[in-house]
């Protein structure tokens, strides 16, 4: 794998070399995250996009973004009309970590999703333990293994985000029957994003029957930016311009246009 990713998955890789690979007992799976994403879900209507906005310090992309307060970020982000928080939880590229997404967590009623690059069963168990309703699973991460790893969040109840960036892993997370399924602008090998890719795979997801939930993420700054999946996806995971604004609640609400 190469690239940024693939440097990345090589050290969370090495992290959880000697992590317990066991879940524990199973636990009930509410869908919180899920629900929050559906068209017509409280703070959401049929017309707009449902939002989760990310609590992102760094990144691969930028370099330093903003030195946040998880739980600050969070409630602003609430307070501006997000239905669900992405909380980055990788510390060397992101500024991700464990206390972030539990004060995340203990900040807000939303929904939480822990967003790293799981490669190792143990690092959905901490998503569950540490409060999260849901963990992100990447199809360039997991490969062959995304149906083995779909069902150990479904044992530990947590709603999965799986995440293609083109057509081969679409059809790769299209095999296993996701209910949430994410597009991702973002090349995450080159890094760089071109915002025709969430509306091109939403379309072959639905040609091909999807029926789940559908999630357009990365690089969307504006509410122009938006209108290219109004109408296509359910949802929009917004990280780096949000985070960056300085206002928060102010940029939510903008981009929201509230
Ligand atoms: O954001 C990056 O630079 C990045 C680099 C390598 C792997 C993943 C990366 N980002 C993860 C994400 O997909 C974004 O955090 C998320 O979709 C929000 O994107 P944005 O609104 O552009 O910050």
């Amino acid at each position: 794998m190469p690239g940024v990713l693939g440097r990345i998955v090589t050290e969370r890789a090495a992290d959880y070399r000697d992590a317990d690979p066991h879940l524990g007992p199973a636990r009930p799976a509410h869908r919180r995250f899920e629900a929050a994403l559906r068209p017509g879900a409280a703070g959401s209507t049929v017309e707009t996009l449902a939002l989760i906005a990310e609590v992102k310090q760094a990144s691969p992309s930028q370099g330093a973004i903003a030195a946040l307060d998880p739980a600050q970020a969070a409630r602003a982000y609430a307070e501006g009309g997000a239905s669900a928080i992405s909380c980055l939880t990788e510390p060397r590229h992101f500024g991700g970590s464990p206390e972030a997404l539990r004060a995340v967590v203990a900040a807000t009623e939303l929904p939480v999703l822990r967003k790293d690059f799981v490669v190792h069963p143990a690092m959905l168990r901490e998503a569950a333990e540490w409060g999260a309703s849901a963990a992100l699973l990447m199809v360039s991460v997991v490969g062959e293994r995304l149906p083995e790893f779909l069902d150990m969040a479904e044992h530990l109840g947590l709603d999965a985000l799986v995440e293609v960036h083109d057509e081969r892993e679409l059809d790769m997370a299209l095999a296993a029957g996701p209910r949430i399924l994410g597009i991702n602008n973002r090349d995450l090998t080159t890094l760089h994003i071109d915002l025709a890719v969430s509306p091109r795979l939403m379309a072959h997801a639905r040609a091909a029957g999807f029926g789940g939930v559908l999630v357009a993420e990365s690089g969307y700054r504006t509410p122009a930016d938006l209108r290219g999946v109004s109408g296509l996806a359910d949802a929009v995971l917004v990280g780096t311009s949000l985070a960056g604004s300085g206002d928060l609640a102010g940029a939510t609400r903008a981009l929201l246009g509230r």
